[in-house]
């Protein structure tokens, strides 16, 4: 595919997608949400492993206070202030099961929670008499096993059993409240991105409206505003420029398109004029008078069409030369054209025969009158060059729709009127009727 091929290609239908700001604010949310998400997994899970060792660590340093209280007791196997020293420490919330073992390791006092759960032994009295206290988290639960000393010897072993629950709880309800607030952080995030990129977009919203306008209003004469000279700015500045250049040939394109039809209209002008008397031609005689015609026939109105043929115009040129007959086929023209009502057209057909369509007509007598004032008119002397001209004018009379009702027959029978008039002696008019009569 050549490249000019490339760029003339079609442009693909596109669909019409939602709004910049939309697609963008919908993005941005994705974005912050997703981070948030991340953040809060990230910081839920390290709150929850740091406070759950806090809390082991408070149970092991609770262990050796309590293992320090109990360390005489064992010395003197007072088992009772011991199983009282055990109660009243049991009433820590989260404890689940206390056990004081001898230095043998027999079980000397206990406490549970649960007196039914059998009584573990994860780590061995003498692994806790060497290595210290030990904790182990078991799901929610967690043991710390100490050594109660005495004077620096080991006199038995405290194993204390913890829950977590309600630290989980209350990580649970942490949790939930985080995700209230970062759900309402989301939602204002929301709309206070929407505005800010609507304010940041709206240069680019406004120019690709603008274009939308130009497109469908063919109006070039708008403009970008330009506020900023960014890349939107530079990208409006742009677009003023194409739009100024295609007003120019816009305005251009007018202009010649006014000049053509002025042209056409000169032409059409021409070929239906008389180049001589600037009266309608043959051409537009014929066209007229079948509209004309076929309007009287049509509305019941009664038109009349005149046959004038000059008399002895041969004689005029021949004596006086073609110029003196032009000029009186010209004086005879204006003469004629002087006596006519707006509406009568009077056309040169050529040489000396003209035609004239009256339209309208109240009755017959009032054509028969123009016919003698038209005679009369031609028959004023007329000068050329200082000397008298022997014209005059002869008429054929046809009425429409009585004598013919379609502009062939109508032409035929004013034609023949006037041949009759000729042969009556010139300078007369006669009526079609009259010269069938004949
Ligand atoms: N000056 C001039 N003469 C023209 C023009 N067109 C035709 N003619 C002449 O007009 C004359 C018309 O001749 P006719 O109508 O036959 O002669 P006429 O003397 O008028 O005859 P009647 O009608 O019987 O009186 C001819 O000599 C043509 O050559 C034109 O445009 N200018």
């Amino acid at each position: 595919m050549s490249k000019d091929s490339t760029r003339r290609a079609a442009p693909l239908p596109l669909r019409r997608s939602r709004s910049l700001v939309t697609r963008l604010t919908r993005l941005n949310l994705l974005v912050l949400s997703l981070t948030l998400l991340i953040c809060f997994v990230l910081i839920g899970t390290s709150s929850w492993y740091a406070a759950r060792d806090r809390q082991v660590q408070a149970a092991e340093l609770s262990a050796g206070l309590l293992g320090n209280s109990l360390a005489p007791m064992l010395a003197f196997e007072d088992r009772d202030a011991a199983l009282n020293e055990v109660q009243a420490f049991s009433r820590r919330s989260d404890l689940l099961e206390l056990q004081v073992l001898s230095a043998s390791g027999q079980l000397f006092a206990h406490w549970s929670s649960d007196e039914k759960r059998p009584l573990q032994l994860a780590v061995s009295p003498a692994v806790v008499a060497t290595l210290g206290t030990q904790s182990q988290i078991r799901g929610n639960e967690f043991d710390v096993w100490a050594p109660i000393k005495l004077k620096g010897e080991v006199v038995g072993t405290l194993r204390m059993r913890e829950s977590l629950q309600s630290l989980l709880q209350t990580v649970w309800q942490m949790t939930l409240l985080a995700t209230v607030l970062v759900v309402l952080a989301i939602a204002l995030a929301s709309w206070v991105l929407r505005m800010v990129q609507r304010a940041a977009l709206r240069p680019l919203v406004d120019l690709a409206e603008l274009a939308e306008q130009v497109t469908r209003d063919q109006d070039y004469s708008r403009r970008a505003r330009i506020e900023r000279l960014d890349e939107v700015g530079r990208l409006g500045e742009r677009f003023n420029q194409m739009l100024s250049r295609a007003e120019v040939w816009q305005a251009d394109l007018s202009q010649q398109l006014r000049k053509e039809q002025l042209v056409g209209q000169q032409m059409q002008q021409l070929a239906n004029e008389d180049s001589l008397t600037k009266l309608p031609n043959r051409l537009f005689f014929q066209a007229e008078l079948q509209r004309r015609v076929a309007h009287s026939v049509e509305h019941s109105e009664l038109m009349a069409l005149m046959f004038i043929d000059l008399d002895n115009f041969k004689t005029v040129n021949d004596s006086y030369g073609h110029d003196a007959g032009d000029e009186v086929l010209r004086e005879v023209s204006r003469r004629m054209s002087r006596a006519l009502r707006s509406s009568d057209v009077l056309c040169r057909l050529g040489g000396d025969e003209f035609a004239l369509m009256l339209p309208a007509l109240s009755d017959q007598a009032a054509a028969e009158q123009l016919a003698g004032r038209l005679i009369a008119a031609v028959r004023e002397p007329l000068l050329v060059d200082g000397r008298v001209m022997p014209v005059g004018a002869t008429v054929g009379l046809a009425f429409c729709p009585l004598d013919a009702s379609d502009a062939a027959q109508l032409l035929a029978r004013a034609d023949t009127a006037m041949y009759a008039a000729k042969r009556a002696g010139k300078n007369t008019y006669r009526r079609a009727c009259d010269a069938s009569a004949a």
